[in-house]
């Protein structure tokens, strides 16, 4: 693998200042072979610097993922410093079975999507009402993996909502649940409270609130809450009644459970035949990642472009840039997929990490970034790869010269990030409006764009349950490629534990103990609070 790694860090060398525009002049066939198909999504890398030879080291890059592949879908304990199995992918391959230590984990995994079923069916047709009758709105209570994924898929699936309204509460500030909680009638809305551990302090805080609220307008606030959750011990002692509780083990990881319970909320608001056709695409890109060749599979490919730019060129950040509205909160839900899974120093084995983690994940929809800090990508010093996504069908069809549009603004992007602007041309548009040099010169170098700067496509037909089913899915097993070619554990996430820990110590101080524990800047910034409380 060393020897790999070397030899595309060379051969990255060796390029020089070569230009990606280049590689488009030498082969006219380009763009069509650093493109990628699995069932109808297409995903175009053609405008990266990944020329033939780069690619075949990457690829051999990546000869450990089939082993640990193999072993994450046969229900192996791939996450060793948890000790646990890791099948997100068993929730949405209802079919076979799956043997965990010993036992098919497959029959109940179906009786818990059936359960769900009919409790979706129940709630959206009216025969489970609240005291005041039929539900109108549901709100789902959770933080991180328990919240950005059905939130995400909620808003990005809105053309198929036909269930009562949907709303998300998960930060700890009492200003979302207040705000959300606002003209809401108790006695017509559901509560959902979605926590694998039923122990985050964000989620029992707001969920709490919220029976409190309920509380006083009605005699049994219970009967109107439901759980979603692994510690169903604990959904007991809340006095949810078990038939409102959706289990699911210890080898669902939060930041990939929306396929299972969590994404009650999305089957509530779709339906649970569009929540199936969500399943069904993550289980197309699933059979797509273990059969598909390594130099054609797209989740491969896809973590090879991002190891290239990342770890080869040395790209600090990557830009994720929907050019689809409703999919505005998926750069917050890959960043917690991604950063939370791959953002780690230390390697499987325990030894220090001798490469960089995953990069920083950030990104807006278009058109609207292109306003903000496209400016940055385009002409600032730092070279951000940038991941454009497009459907060629909107859901508006009285609105398709806004699609047109829209899709036009994202290959445009795309164009001018890897043609750029030079100096030529920048000075013969100035020469154009009359100027002269000095001047002529010192505007036209504002004017010009570098150019060469990476990107790629992905191109859907419609954003519909299915397709964003296999976006999720290809995101994810990027996720477990880049993590298995770095040697890191993708599935634990002991980088969150401190922070949570020392929250509960500097609450104390917030109240005027005093505690010796705590850095001075900190106690500063407590008592300047307290003293700013009056
Ligand atoms: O579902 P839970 O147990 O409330 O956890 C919520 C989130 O907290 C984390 O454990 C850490 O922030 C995430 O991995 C998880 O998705």
């Amino acid at each position: 693998m060393t020897d790999i790694w070397n030899r595309l860090a060379e051969h990255r060398r060796a390029q020089g200042d070569l230009r990606i525009q280049a590689l488009f002049d030498a082969d006219p066939n380009r763009a069509a072979a650093f493109s990628t198909q699995a069932d109808g999504l297409v995903l175009d890398w053609s405008k990266t610097a990944i020329d033939a030879a780069a690619r075949a080291l990457l690829v051999d890059l990546a000869a450990p993922v089939a082993a640990r592949r193999d072993a994450m879908f046969a229900g192996e304990r791939i996450n060793e410093t948890e000790d646990r199995a890791v099948l997100h992918t068993a929730l949405r391959n209802m079919d076979g079975s799956v043997m965990v230590d010993g036992r098919d984990v497959m029959p109940e995994v179906r009786d818990t999507h059936a359960r769900m079923r009919d409790f979706a069916t129940r709630v959206r047709d009216g025969s489970f009402a609240g005291k005041g009758g039929k539900i109108t709105d549901v709100i789902n209570i959770g933080i991180g993996g328990s919240d950005l994924g059905p939130a995400m898929a909620v808003r990005a699936l809105q053309p198929c909502h036909d269930g009562p309204r949907v709303h998300f509460v998960s930060n700890v500030d009492g200003a979302d649940i207040a705000d959300t909680l606002q003209g809401l009638d108790p006695a017509t809305t559901l509560v959902i409270v979605a926590s694998k551990t039923f122990t985050t302090i964000e989620t029992m805080t707001n969920a709490a609130t919220a029976r409190d609220w309920m509380a006083q307008t009605l005699t049994t606030p219970a009967a109107q809450f439901a759980a979603l959750s692994s510690a169903q011990g604990k959904t007991a002692q809340w006095g949810i009644d078990a038939d409102r509780v959706f289990g699911f083990e210890d080898w669902v990881g939060g930041r990939y459970s929306m396929w299972g319970p969590i994404g009650l909320s999305l089957m509530i608001a779709i339906g649970p035949d569009d929540f199936d056709q969500f399943l069904a695409g993550g289980l197309a890109m699933d059979r797509h990642f273990r059969s598909a060749p390594a130099d054609r599979n797209m989740p491969i490919l896809l973590a090879l472009v991002g190891i290239w730019h990342h770890q080869i060129c040395g790209y600090g950040t990557r830009a994720v840039l929907p050019y689809d509205n409703r999919l505005a909160r998926l750069p917050a839900y890959l960043q917690q997929l991604e950063m939370e899974s791959n953002g780690k120093r230390v390697a499987m084995d325990g030894s220090d990490l001798t490469l960089p983690s995953g990069p920083v994940i950030w990104g807006e929809p278009g058109t609207n970034g292109q306003h903000a800090f496209y400016q940055l990508i385009h002409q600032g010093t730092s070279i951000i790869p940038c991941e454009f996504m497009i459907a060629a069908r909107g859901h508006e069809p009285d609105l398709a010269h806004h699609h047109r549009l829209l899709i036009a603004n994202c290959l445009a992007q795309s164009e001018a990030l890897l043609r750029g602007r030079p100096l030529s041309e920048a000075r013969a548009l100035m020469a154009e409006k009359g100027l002269t040099d000095p001047e002529l010169d010192r505007q036209a170098r504002h004017r010009v764009f570098p150019g060469n700067r990476p990107s790629t496509t992905l191109v859907m037909p419609e954003l519909t349950p299915f397709t964003l089913g296999q976006i999720v899915a290809l995101y994810e097993h990027r996720v477990f490629v880049e993590g298995a070619i770095l040697g890191i554990n993708s599935f634990d996430q002991w980088g969150v534990e401190l922070g949570k820990e020392l929250a509960l110590k500097v609450a104390p101080l917030l109240d005027g103990e005093p505690s010796p524990d705590h850095d001075p800047s900190t106690l500063h910034l407590a008592q300047l609070l307290r003293q700013m409380q009056g």
